[in-house]
């Protein structure tokens, strides 16, 4: 399983890096759970990270602006995202998800280098009005993206485990790789969930607070990227 560390600067990211981190997931949690960084913030990381790992750029948490968000997904590619991370946040049909997912895959398709396109849904979606993660790997696979997510929308500490079983978890999972996806899972992860993640068996795991020592709005520590890589093998 891969480990995806959200570093918010460059300093986090070498910690993500040196840490065992596989993917750099730059973003800004001062606009949400899938907050969009600048793309200055995009083009240091990629500099510092000096290619030994890729690097993957939030888009936002998303209401129902396609041509934004296939835009932003256009502007992470072109600061160096090998990956672009877009939150269906206040998105309520399939059509409307389509719609969003497809139109980032079409503006991303001709680039130099076609980033991988990550359609991430939130396992907190009766809270937020948004869509259920159920859905995600068929419309995701349709709009032509590569990896669908689950991700808390609101940062409050409740997990993912809190709104989602690990039967619903198992299920995303095996109905994206069913639909020739890769799976990331993320929201508040604890140690204690280890057990339960590697028996759902995502292609990737996603983290901030864990690595933080539980809160998200500190630093990024090498030390605890670490023990959880350890805890992944
Ligand atoms: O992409 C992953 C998120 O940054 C997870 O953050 P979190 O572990 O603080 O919920």
């Amino acid at each position: 399983m891969k480990l995806l560390v959200s570093p918010i600067n460059n300093e986090e990211a070498i910690s993500a890096l040196k840490g065992g981190a596989d993917i750099i997931d730059v973003k800004n949690p001062k606009e949400g759970s899938l907050g969009a960084n600048f793309p200055g913030v995009i083009k240091a990381v990629k500099d510092a990270v000096g290619g030994q790992k890729p690097i993957s750029a939030a888009l936002g948490d998303f209401n129902y602006k396609p041509g934004t968000a296939a835009l932003a997904a256009y502007g992470a590619a072109a600061a160096g995202a090998d990956y672009v991370k877009i939150g269906l946040y206040d998105i309520q049909t399939e059509e409307q998800a389509y719609e969003m997912l497809a139109g980032i895959t079409e503006a991303v398709r001709t680039m130099d280098n076609v980033p991988k396109v990550v359609a991430c849904a939130y396992s907190d979606y009766a809270r937020i009005n948004s869509i259920d993660p159920a859905l995600l790997p068929a419309i995701g696979a349709k709009a032509g993206v590569d990896l669908v997510m689950v991700d808390t929308g609101v940062k409050d500490g409740r997990s993912t485990f809190e709104f989602l079983n690990e039967a619903h978890l198992k299920d995303f999972v095996e109905k994206a790789h069913a639909n020739g996806l890769e799976t990331a899972l993320a929201g508040s992860i604890k140690f204690d969930d280890i057990e339960a993640i590697k028996d759902i068996k995502p292609d990737i795991l996603g983290v901030r607070g864990i690595v933080c020592g539980g809160d998200r709005s500190t630093s990024i520590k090498q030390e605890l990227v670490e023990q959880l890589r350890a805890r992944l093998s």
